[in-house]
């Protein structure tokens, strides 16, 4: 019997609901911790993120010199045509050359150019590689930074996401909106679009993933029910979710919405 197919995860258009942006955050939890179980097969690699360990970059980091020219070539083949897709080093790219596809336009133009990557960037690289490595250097630099970005544009896609989630928020409750974004009061904001048992359900689930994903998978039934050693801590996860995660993604939902009238 022919094996069924999942659907590709669903994409935002002119239908938006939030139920659909919700099933395309859910898809993107995996995207992440299976990011993150890649990245966790290195050690740290310190080297990769020292800008004088590799001269012949110009002052920068392997990681960050890797980032933009990956980025560049990622641009000439199209990627940042896709408005769910932000660079890190937008004055490195090339310019496409490709036929542009028709990506749906969602966003209202003058909240399109939201970006918080730096401080993705910053989270990233300071405060949640530590906690997802060991220690130590296998000299794997290449391979390291190229799970790096992974992880990064995983995380920054996520993030981004809440621009569409504003938009159909907004879309869902214009005149109430319109009363917090005229009063560019960001608390009332903050508060209307905050749904704290959905991310409770968010923090829980994820937590899962990292624990069902890290699982080795075996022909022997018998071995489901061992405890494994996870490749990435479950706890961790849930805690960039918690510390980092959704609270980007509702900044990225404000600084969207109050740009949205504009
Ligand atoms: C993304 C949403 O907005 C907020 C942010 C959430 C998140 O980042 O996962 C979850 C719930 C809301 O507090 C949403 O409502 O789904």
């Amino acid at each position: 019997m022919a094996e069924k197919k999942t659907a590709p995860s669903p994409s935002p258009s002119q239908d938006l609901t939030l139920g659909k942006v919700r099933d395309a955050l859910i898809r993107q939890e995996d995207s992440i911790v299976f990011a993150l179980i890649e990245r966790a097969k290195f050690p740290l690699n310190a080297p990769v993120y020292d800008p004088s360990f590799f001269p012949q970059f110009g002052g920068r980091s392997l990681a960050e010199a890797y980032a933009s020219e990956a980025e560049a070539l990622q641009a000439k083949v199209g990627r940042y045509q896709n408005p769910e897709e932000v660079p890190f080093f937008p004055d490195d790219l090339s310019v496409p050359s490709i036929i542009p596809y028709n990506f749906p336009q969602v966003f209202h133009p003058a909240s399109a150019s939201v970006n918080v990557n730096d401080a993705i960037w910053s989270m990233y690289f300071n405060e949640l590689l530590p906690l997802i490595t060991v220690k130590g250097d296998d000299g794997n630099y290449a391979s390291t930074a190229a799970a790096d970005l992974m992880c990064l544009q995983a995380l920054s896609r996520r993030i981004h996401y809440g621009k569409f989630v504003a938009e159909v928020k907004f879309r869902d409750a214009p005149q109430d909106y319109t009363k917090a974004i005229q009063a560019k009061d960001t608390d009332t904001l903050m508060k209307m679009l905050t749904f704290a048992t959905v991310e409770e359900m968010v923090k829980r689930r994820v937590k899962k993933k990292a624990m069902v994903f890290s699982r080795n998978v075996t022909l022997e039934d018998k071995n489901c029910d061992v405890e494994v050693e996870c490749k990435v801590d479950p706890s961790v996860v849930s805690r960039l979710y918690e510390q980092w995660v959704m609270p980007l993604t509702k900044d990225v939902e404000v600084q969207y919405l109050l740009r949205r009238l504009d």
